[in-house]
């Protein structure tokens, strides 16, 4: 049989890194593909896409392997922005990094990978996969600390079936001493943070270029009128700061937090409390749910689920699932339960799949 031929998809960071050298370690015939997701704009001279795509090339030489570069923003912004930007116009939250994965990480760039030839991509997520009766499904990562299979839950069995995850039974650590030991320049590189096509920069100035915004009343929980938002997109619920208003009633100095955004009035809530009773909710409904084997939980199943990558695990029970509409009940009332966002179910260690916060039961004004 001949051997298998393997694309890891390489950032530059040392997650990826150390991906393709554990697989080149096992004497698999590996090649590396970095992808160009977003055009540069203004950002002040600085191109951390330059740089990272210059670290991927630095690793690859170290490794001897040959290094393949794909320019993937059209598809991004079709199928990750677009989506990005109708959310926060709808007032919501969206999370890029899950559409980002289920449309160009595991569509575009495991598409791009088979023209090429190989039979499975790999990448640096720290997650796990097991197949059981022929089913590919998807565990979390060893480290619970980094696990990421809150992003791949949109991901199916027919993809992960040809992905490969050789850091998911890794510690962070040990992926870092990995990378010192082997000698790959990005040993001590910093792990990436936020939306990638944000990076470090302001993210209200960057969203107030694409969603028109209007002003409106900042009302407290008792009704009371006390300031001018910029626009409710530049808010999520349960935010504390940024919201330029003093306190008010004996307690000038506790924090503010978003409390409802009544999209219909653009009228934003604030109070003061981070567990403020109008954040808690114990029920919630998703859509555009997506299942890793295809199949949906029993209704009545005793699960963990997720509202934010993160957060423990919160047992709940699922109420119903009916086409594509799925209500949870929490054992424990959940805070800032956000739409737009994602609800992930696991059993135990099996990431199940999920779906899009719609609604919640928190008290509304
Ligand atoms: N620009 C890119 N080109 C190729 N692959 C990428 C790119 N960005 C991310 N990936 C792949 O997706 C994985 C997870 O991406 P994420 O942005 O979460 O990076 P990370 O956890 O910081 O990993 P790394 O340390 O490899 O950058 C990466 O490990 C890599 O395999």
């Amino acid at each position: 049989m001949s051997k298998r031929r393997i694309m890891v998809a390489m950032s530059g960071g040392v997650d990826s890194s150390v991906s393709a050298w554990r697989l080149k370690q096992d004497g698999e015939d590996i090649a590396g593909m970095f992808m160009k997701n977003w055009e540069e704009d203004d950002r002040d001279g600085v191109c951390p896409a330059e740089q990272d795509a210059d670290d991927a090339r630095a690793v690859a030489q170290a490794l001897g392997i040959e290094l393949h570069t794909r320019n993937f923003a059209l598809e991004y912004w079709d199928q990750v922005f677009e989506t990005f930007l109708a959310e926060y116009r709808a007032g919501r939250t969206p999370n890029p990094d899950i559409l980002c994965n289920r449309e160009i990480k595991f569509r575009t760039f495991l598409d791009h990978a088979r023209d090429l030839g190989t039979d499975a991509i790999a990448t640096g997520h720290y997650c796990r996969t097991e197949a059981r009766d022929g089913v590919h499904r998807l565990l979390r990562g060893r480290d619970s600390n980094k696990d990421q299979s809150y992003f791949l839950y949109a991901v199916g069995h027919e993809q992960l079936a040809h992905t490969l995850f050789p850091v998911g039974d890794m510690d962070k650590g040990d992926v870092r001493q990995a990378a010192l030991d082997a000698g790959l320049p990005v040993h001590d590189k910093k792990d990436s943070t936020g939306i990638c096509f944000i990076g470090e920069r302001d993210f209200n100035g960057f969203l107030a270029k694409y969603v028109d915004t209007e002003p409106g009343e900042i009302r407290t929980d008792d009704g009371r009128v006390i300031g001018e938002h910029n626009g409710l997109a530049f808010h999520t619920l349960g935010q504390r700061q940024g919201l330029g208003i003093g306190g008010v009633r004996g307690r000038p100095d506790a924090p503010w937090y978003v409390l409802h955004k009544d999209l219909d009035n653009n009228i934003l809530y604030v109070g003061q409390g981070h567990d403020h009773e109008w954040l808690r909710s114990t029920e919630l409904s998703a859509s555009q749910l997506a299942w890793v084997t295809g199949a949906a939980p029993q209704q009545g199943a005793r699960l963990t689920a997720k509202v934010r990558y993160r957060q423990a695990d919160q047992a709940c029970i699922v109420e119903s699932v009916e086409g594509d509409r799925m209500a949870l009940v929490f054992d424990q009332p959940q805070r800032a339960v956000t739409p737009g966002q994602s609800v992930v179910l696991y059993d135990h260690d099996e990431c199940l799949g999920g779906g899009i916060i719609d609604t919640m039961n928190a008290y509304t004004p």
